[in-house]
């Protein structure tokens, strides 16, 4: 047992697979076979776009032209007719005389040939259903003019002995089924005369022919299908004969009276066209029309046709279809007993029964003649249609049918004798190329326009030759027949409450399911089309965007680049500008500019809590502008340090110890502004150098006054510090409280002889520059000189320190920009002897020990100085 759970030993090697063998994916036609599996029916499956769209729809090959050959049916009459009592008889002795002319006078002769017919044998004999051989009789093939021939082809071959019914099934039924189904047709029988065209059409009353089998069939069918029928069946025969040779008549055997018609170009006017409802009176009518028939005795025949016999049974569909709403039309079928060509040696006749059998021969010969032009058309259609129909009344009412445009069927009767040879050849070797005639089957087509709404009336009176113009209406719409047909029958198995629906109904709604089919399909081909063209489109919009894309990422890059490339520059900048060196680019410049300028305002507002906390403090801590204001001169002891708030300018330690002895005594008035400095014949700048303004002249400061009348913050503190410092020095003392004549004049007094020469050359070099200086500087000036002079003996007041704008201050130091004014050597001098005569003055008066260090250079202090400096001293304190 131990050793059955014991683990199994691990593999010396193992071997993963990373990626397992993949498999082609499924394609819409694999995976539709299989059925879908149950538990992934949430997984929904991506729109197979792109096989869709590959796939390519297979055009759809043109329907081919639904055409059928003409049909040709040979009928043989038997040589021996068996009569009414069983006996057989030669058929050309059982013809019995009715319309007696020429007669036969001789009883005799009658029997006479009917002992030779019984005697001779048949020249032709039944192949097949679709062959016969015609043989010559014995004396012509000694003669050697004629041979032994095999006609095939025939649609049927009826034999002799062939019954009507047979005839009729054949031949007939076909069109009968087409008729009722709305398409048009016609029969024509052909042959000699005496051969059984009248037999083989309308037969007698104990054997009917083709036409009283179609009108039983016809009623037969209509009981059957629709108890309710909603077509209509109208009837109507005329003959066509020749009037004593001069012309063509039409007469109308269904009418009354004369019957004969009236014919302009191709339309019969005045044909009754007789509704029949039943088989009795259709079967009357066609009774009163062989009576009315023009016939004739001859030698071929007791009873001869002589003239072309036409009959017409038009059904008219004239009920509506629920379903379809649409209208029926109608259909015609015509069948035609043509007048048997005979031969005049044959005939026997003469005078007017020879114009007739001239006539006939005629009419058969245009007949035969419009089916061989037909043929030819269709062998070779460049040719053109040979118009023979224009010869005969016959061929124009029949155009439709000899040009091909309606399907027709020919029945060809032979008699079978020896004698009836040549005829037989004759007719056979016309008849057999009718076969290769083509028919288009173009009657399927519908037209809605000529769909008709109420039952048709009788249409007695008028009637037009061109039977495929009569017949057209009802072809056109056969096609809604078929649907109003299967509705009849629809509603008839509703009646009979059968379940199993008809084969009509069946093929109706066959019908109905293609056309829905072959509408989906093309509007699927639509979509399909437009698919293909927005895909197309859609990939170029991509292709599009992904170089936009491209583009866009390429200029971020540069963009990118760019930044980089300036910053390097800003620092490389930033790096000359803390070598004292001008900026490299204005907008580097503009930036460092602002940073400096924001440090300057914060050591300005650090300045002026300063100055609130302590005023002494303040003016210590901006020495350095009181410096500068004194000593801008190149003066060697002057101490620039840039870049530094607080640089000390120091002009040394006792001006500083006396500054700050002062403090207290300048506070009050401590608005006196700075201008005084100004006021001092020498050209003072001031730069220091690292501020933002970093230049503070007074001629700036004055022109700041002009702009604004009030006082900025840091100009009043600047003023402020200034004009305290200033008042420890003599010089603007002096200014504050005299004239620039006065000051000049104090100048010289106080200054040595020397001195004296340089002070007069440094205020005309200033008097210069005054007059290159703008007038509002003047202006400025002297307001300055009256606002100071309105000072003396009142208090000043210091306003509030107000905040600024930055853009006024810039806006200034922008205007406010530094003149530098060279000084010449003596104006040197003259600046040093100042300012020693000034420490020597400030020395000399008492200090206290703050401040830190003090100068201790003792000089002697001249009589004039002590007096100025007490004079100084005394306004002071006023
Ligand atoms: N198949 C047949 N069976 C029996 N009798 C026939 C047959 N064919 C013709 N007959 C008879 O032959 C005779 C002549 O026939 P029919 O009148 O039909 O000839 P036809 O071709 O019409 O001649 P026509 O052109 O002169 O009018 C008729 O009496 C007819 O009954």
């Amino acid at each position: 047992m131990e050793e059955e759970f014991s683990p199994v030993p691990c593999p010396s090697t193992v071997t993963v697979r990373r990626n397992p063998p993949r498999r082609a994916r499924a394609t819409p036609y694999t995976t539709a076979a299989k059925p879908p599996p149950s538990s992934n029916t949430h997984d929904v499956p991506s729109f197979p776009i792109d096989e869709i769209l590959s796939i390519q729809i297979p055009q759809p090959e043109p329907k081919p032209s639904v055409s059928e050959s003409l049909k040709i049916f040979l009928r043989i009459k038997p040589l021996r007719i068996l009569n009414n009592k069983g006996t057989t008889t030669a058929a050309a002795a059982k013809s019995r005389p009715r319309n007696v002319w020429p007669q036969n006078p001789s009883k005799k002769h009658n029997n006479n040939i009917a002992a030779k017919e019984s005697k001779k044998e048949a020249c032709i004999t039944l192949n097949d259903a679709y062959s016969v051989t015609l043989t010559p009789p014995q004396a012509l093939q000694e003669l050697k003019r004629s041979k032994t021939e095999v006609f095939e082809g025939f649609s049927h071959v009826f034999p002799p002995n062939c019954s009507q019914s047979d005839v009729y099934s054949k031949m007939v039924q076909p069109l009968l089924e087409d008729f009722l189904k709305g398409k048009s047709g016609m029969l024509a029988a052909l042959g000699p005369s005496g051969s059984g065209k009248t037999h083989t059409v309308f037969g007698t009353p104990k054997d009917p022919g083709v036409v009283p089998l179609t009108l039983r069939q016809i009623f037969k069918k209509s009981d059957e299908s629709s108890p309710v029928s909603l077509r209509s069946f109208y009837l109507s025969v005329f003959e066509i004969c020749s009037e004593r040779g001069k012309g063509e008549k039409a007469y109308d055997l269904l009418g009354d009276g004369t019957s004969e018609l009236s014919v302009q170009q191709s339309t019969i006017r005045g044909l009754k066209e007789v509704p029949i409802r039943n088989l009795e009176e259709a079967e009357s009518l066609i009774g009163q029309a062989m009576l009315k028939r023009a016939t004739a005795t001859t030698n071929s025949n007791s009873q001869s046709s002589r003239s072309q016999c036409i009959i017409n049974i038009r059904a008219a569909f004239d009920g509506v279809s629920n379903e379809t709403k649409v209208q029926s039309g109608d259909a015609m079928l015509t069948i035609v007993d043509l007048a048997g060509a005979e031969r005049e040696k044959r005939t026997g006749n003469q005078g007017e029964r020879l114009v007739e059998s001239n006539f006939i021969n005629k009419t058969s010969m245009v007949f035969g003649q419009c089916l061989r032009s037909l043929l030819e058309y269709q062998k070779n259609r460049k040719k053109g249609l040979q118009k023979h129909h224009q010869n005969s009344l016959l061929t124009r009412y029949l155009r439709d049918y000899l040009e091909g445009k309606k399907r027709m069927a020919l029945i060809i009767t032979v008699k079978a004798g020896e004698e009836d040879y040549l005829d037989t050849s004759y007719l056979l070797k016309q008849a057999s190329p009718y076969m290769k005639i083509k028919f288009d089957n173009i009657e399927e087509v519908c037209n809605k326009r000529q769909l008709k709404t109420f039952p048709r009336v009788e249409k007695n009176k008028k009637m037009k030759l061109s039977a495929p113009k009569t017949s057209q209406n009802a072809e056109i719409v056969a096609g809604y027949k078929k649907q109003i047909a299967d509705e009849v029958n629809l509603e008839g198995k509703k009646a009979d409450q059968t379940d199993k629906p008809s084969p009509k109904l069946e093929q109706a709604s066959e019908d109905n399911n293609e056309r829905e089919h072959i509408i989906m399909r093309n509007f699927a081909k639509v979509v399909w089309n437009v698919l293909k063209q927005y895909n197309e489109k859609l990939k170029v919009a991509e292709g599009d965007i992904c170089s936009l894309k491209e583009s866009l990422r390429n200029e971020q890059l540069k963009s990118r680049e760019l930044e980089t490339e300036l910053i390097s520059l800003k620092s490389s900048c930033l790096f000359s500008k803390s070598g004292l060196a001008e900026p490299c680019l204005p907008e580097l410049g503009a930036v460092v500019h602002g940073k400096e300028q924001l440090e300057v305002d914060t050591s300005l507002a650090n300045a002026d809590r300063n100055v609130d906390d302590d005023p002494c403090d303040l003016i210590d801590s901006k020495r350095e502008v009181t410096a500068e204001e004194c000593n801008e001169s190149p003066v060697p002891n002057k101490n620039v340090v840039p870049g530094l708030g607080n640089e000390e300018i120091s002009c040394g330690e006792q001006k500083c110890a006396k500054q700050e002895d002062l403090c207290n005594l300048i506070d009050p008035r401590g608005k006196v502004n700075a201008e005084g400095c100004n006021e001092s014949p020498l050209p003072i700048k001031h730069v220091v150098p690292g501020l933002g303004n970093e230049e503070i002249s007074c001629d700036d400061q004055k022109c700041a006054k002009q702009d604004d009348p009030t006082p900025s913050p840091e100009q009043v503190e600047v003023s402020l510090i200034n004009n305290r410092l200033s008042n420890i020095q003599t010089k603007s003392a002096v200014s504050r409280r005299f004239s620039d004549s006065v000051k000049q004049e104090r100048h010289r007094r106080l200054l040595p002889a020397s001195s004296r020469s340089l002070a007069e050359e440094m205020d005309d070099l200033d008097i210069k520059v005054d007059q290159i200086e703008k007038p509002q500087i003047k202006l400025a000036e002297t307001r300055d000189q009256e606002k100071s002079e309105s000072t003396q003996g009142r208090d000043i007041e210091i306003p509030a320190p107000e905040t600024e704008p930055a853009s006024t201050k810039k806006r200034r130091n922008e205007q406010k920009k530094p003149r530098r004014r060279l000084q010449p050597a003596s104006s040197v001098l003259l600046t040093r002897e100042i300012n020693t005569l000034e420490i020597e003055d400030d020395v000399a008066e008492p200090k206290g020990t703050r401040g830190g260090k003090k100068t201790t250079v003792a000089q002697p202090r001249s009589q004039g100085s002590v007096t100025l400096l007490r004079l100084l001293t005394s306004n002071l304190h006023l």
